[in-house]
């Protein structure tokens, strides 16, 4: 069984015990939605979405320590676009709480990274103050990832599809996604290769679809690399997560 195989696995039991606990009414959003993709049209340089990470399951624990508040904070002053905030607890230590506190943290569009297989989280993260969702093709059949596209969409929030290959782009494509994430680790073996985003940037319709370059960014050159090819903003959450200086380490990798 894969891992992400076993995340979604794990995701059907959250959903089926969230189905049961959760009462729509309980909490409602006060929170405006901040759109990522306005930035994109107003800003045309690289963006750059900064994540919130404790844990993953290719690297184990990243840093246990940070506040997630302090960290959102730092990002955004330094110049970052948008904050990524893991709520899944069972496989990379976040939470919920920590989506909460960011959103009331900082001023900017929030990503809900979860792997949503059900309208219910995404009812959660839009309540929780997310303003944008991930929805991963290569968790979701064709159907189902249709529905929730378009569940999220009417619920104003904007969404994030992953894809990893060619035929991932295309189901991405035909539902008219504008923020098409490309991740360049395989989830699958977690081999990371920066020539995924490289490969899929040929494919895409810069005009409309904004390339969010994913996984795996730890340098300069990587930087320069995948914005070479196209990319309108890359998503960095381990180097962040283990920079003890975070104002340098984006001084010496952010162009
Ligand atoms: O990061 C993992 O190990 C992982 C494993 C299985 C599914 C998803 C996974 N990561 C989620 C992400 O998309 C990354 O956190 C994100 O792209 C940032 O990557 P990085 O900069 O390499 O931390």
């Amino acid at each position: 069984m894969t891992i992400l195989t076993k995340i979604i696995e794990a995701k059907k039991v959250e959903v089926a015990r969230l189905k049961q606990s959760y009462k729509l009414a309980d909490q409602l959003r006060t929170t405006p939605i901040y759109s990522f993709i306005e930035r994109c049209e107003q800003n045309q340089g690289l963006h750059l979405i900064a994540e919130f990470k404790r844990a993953s399951p290719s690297k184990g624990i990243i840093n246990a320590h940070l506040d997630p508040v302090e960290q959102a904070q730092t990002y955004q002053s330094l110049g970052a676009s948008m904050v990524s905030v893991l709520t899944d607890q069972q496989f990379f230590s976040g939470s919920f709480a920590d989506l909460e506190k960011v959103r009331k943290s900082v001023q900017l569009p929030v990503l809900n990274k979860d792997f949503i297989i059900d309208k219910i989280q995404i009812d959660r993260a839009y309540r929780s103050g997310a303003d944008v969702i991930l929805l991963i093709v290569a968790s979701l059949d064709e159907t189902r990832l249709t529905e929730l596209y378009h569940y999220a969409k009417g619920l104003g929030l904007e969404v994030l599809v992953e894809v990893h290959n060619e035929r991932e782009l295309e189901q991405a494509q035909t539902l008219g996604a504008r923020l098409i994430g490309v991740n360049n680790r395989d989830l699958k073996t977690f081999e990371v290769d920066l020539a995924v985003t490289e490969r899929l940037a040929q494919l895409i319709n810069h005009d409309r679809e904004i390339l969010i370059s994913e996984s795996g960014i730890q340098s300069k050159a990587d930087i320069a690399r995948v914005k070479q090819a196209g990319a309108r903003a890359v998503l960095i959450g381990e180097t962040l997560m283990r920079a003890t200086n975070l104002q340098e380490t984006l001084k010496n990798i952010f162009i």
